[in-house]
């Protein structure tokens, strides 16, 4: 890239999260990615250098150990001419979604992150022109916490994803309460893994995108717009899964390429693609921690008709849910047990300011870094090196919770050989995939305290939820329904 020549108008509008803008580059498979503040919070050009360059590093250094280097792209810090950076901002506001304006673009600093464009085939070239279907999923937390220091007893039963969505609906942030479970999906049991992506295909929320050579087709959508049509979905998706046979239109179609597309997925999940010697890196023994939730609906169901929820028939190591549940469990305490740990290093911080720095709080996220992340030792000896390994590792962990995973398909033309490419056996078409990980910013140290108190909140709130369902429950029957107030009205 020529940051000399840099024309707004071969850029248009990706997408965005809580920190980062993307915009993606017309013709080339290239993407850049700008931080965003609360508006006149503007930070120094320097440090906004400094912070992109730590999202660099700390990619490099740690996630790529982690994950293997195929799954991760770390990028490179790019300077922009300002004019450039201000004109694209303009262009762009306008596609912007409302809930998300509330943190502008930094136009001042003229650094942004350039990095491939996943939604594309991984080739970082120009365009391939053959049709690339990129699926984007938001996996969060895929562990029920295992630690002695939980207190909430709901924590070991359901999982933070399912009690949250209480809190979402309840605050508007979403309108209804999804069927997914991580859980389920982490689960490496097919039939649960299926049932997992079906309900993220029925209420997407912000865990699910899919993008058709490379624009938004379904999913990141606002809470009012969000409209699930499967039809539609289904007529974009059908040249990929069934390409040259005549299946009609109609619900029978629809199901069918839904059913095809959720196969792939769950194949494509399991697969074993990375062949780097950290393969089998754990951060936790055997299956701790990785029973079912109860509140997902495919557990209750199961267990309505006097069934035990299958257990996790084990995730293949080289699969890239495998890494990201290992490095979830970096977070072995629980935020109940990380918080006493983190007080003592901020008391620490408070009395030696100028420690900050040599304690690597910001940086740099160096090989030493990542050393020291290994130590899985539960005993507290009360050092402050201790409570500071556990708080850098549940900063990571807290990352690997929040990472995507975008899996791209293309279809392998007839009798192409599909190279050094993987392919799904799909029996339909043969389709070329590639798996890759993103958002891996280091989770700050000041974002301790919230998470502290929000899981507090998540779990009051769906204690609370569960009490007023159960007490609706137990209510006399012309408490219970609609039908028999209606009842009690006509008597009157
Ligand atoms: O706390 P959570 O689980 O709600 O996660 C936040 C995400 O909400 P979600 O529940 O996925 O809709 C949230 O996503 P949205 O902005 O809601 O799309 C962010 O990813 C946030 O991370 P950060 O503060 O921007 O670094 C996430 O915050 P962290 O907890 O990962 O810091
Ligand atoms: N390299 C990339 N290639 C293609 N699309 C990308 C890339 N990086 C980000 N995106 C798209 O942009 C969206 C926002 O990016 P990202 O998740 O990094 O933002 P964020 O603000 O850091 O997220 P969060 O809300 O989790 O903090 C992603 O969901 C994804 O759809």
């Amino acid at each position: 890239m020529d940051e000399g020549k840099m024309d707004e108008n071969e850029w248009k509008y990706h997408g965005e999260g809580n920190k980062s803008l993307v915009v993606a580059h017309k013709q080339r498979c290239v993407v850049l990615r700008f931080l965003k503040f609360h508006p006149n919070r503007n930070k120094a050009s320097e440090e906004i250098f400094q912070h992109l360059q730590n999202i660099v590093d700390f990619s490099k250094n740690v996630m790529k150990e982690f994950f293997g280097e195929n799954y991760v792209h770390s990028g490179e810090v790019v300077q922009l001419p300002l004019d450039f950076v201000k004109q694209l901002c303009l262009k762009i506001q306008a596609e912007r979604p409302e809930s998300r304006c509330d943190k502008d673009l930094d136009t001042l600093s003229g650094y942004a992150m350039c990095l491939p464009n996943l939604t594309r085939l991984q080739t970082y070239h120009f365009v391939e022109h053959r049709p690339i279907l990129c699926v984007e999923i938001k996996p969060k937390c895929g562990f029920i916490p295992f630690s002695s220091d939980v207190t909430h007893e709901m924590k070991h039963k359901v999982c933070r994803y399912c009690m949250h969505q209480h809190l979402k609906v309840a605050t508007g942030k979403w309108k209804q309460i999804s069927k997914y479970c991580p859980l389920d999906l982490y689960s490496g049991n097919k039939q649960r893994m299926h049932f997992a992506l079906k309900s993220l295909l029925q209420e997407a929320q912000n865990n699910l995108k899919i993008f058709k050579n490379g624009e938004l087709i379904y999913g990141g959508k606002e809470a009012r717009d969000s409209v699930t049509d499967w039809n539609e979905l289904a007529h974009h998706l059908k040249p990929f899964f069934f390409p040259s046979n005549g299946l009609a239109s109609g619900p029978h179609c629809t199901r069918a390429v839904i059913r095809e597309l959720v196969h792939v997925l769950t194949w494509v999940l399991l697969s074993d693609t990375d062949k780097s010697r950290l393969g089998t890196w754990r951060a936790v023994p055997g299956t701790q921690g990785l029973r079912a939730c109860e509140a997902s609906p495919f557990s209750r169901q199961l267990h309505c008709q006097g069934k035990n929820t299958p257990e996790h028939s084990g995730l293949p190591k080289g699969c890239l849910l495998y890494k990201t549940l290992q490095v979830q469990m970096l977070d072995m305490l629980d935020i109940e047990g990380l918080y006493p740990l983190y007080s003592r290093v901020e008391r620490y911080l408070q009395e030696f300011p100028e420690q900050r720095k040599t304690l690597q709080i910001d940086g740099p996220y160096n090989e030493a870094f990542y050393q020291k992340l290994l130590d899985l030792s539960t005993e507290d000896d009360g050092t402050l090196a201790y409570a500071l390994t556990k708080v850098q590792q549940y900063r990571v962990a807290m990352t690997a919770k929040d990472c995507s995973i975008m899996i791209t398909l293309s279809p392998c033309l007839q009798d192409e050989s599909p190279g050094h490419r993987a392919v799904v056996p799909s029996s339909k078409s043969r389709l070329a995939f590639s798996v890759s990980v993103l958002d891996l910013d280091l989770k700050p140290y000041e974002s301790i305290p919230h998470q502290y108190m929000l899981d507090g909140k998540i779990v009051s709130y769906y204690s609370k939820a569960v009490r007023a369902k159960d007490a609706a429950a137990a209510a006399p029957p012309r408490f219970k329904g609609n039908e028999d107030c209606t009842l009690v009205l006509h008597k009157v």
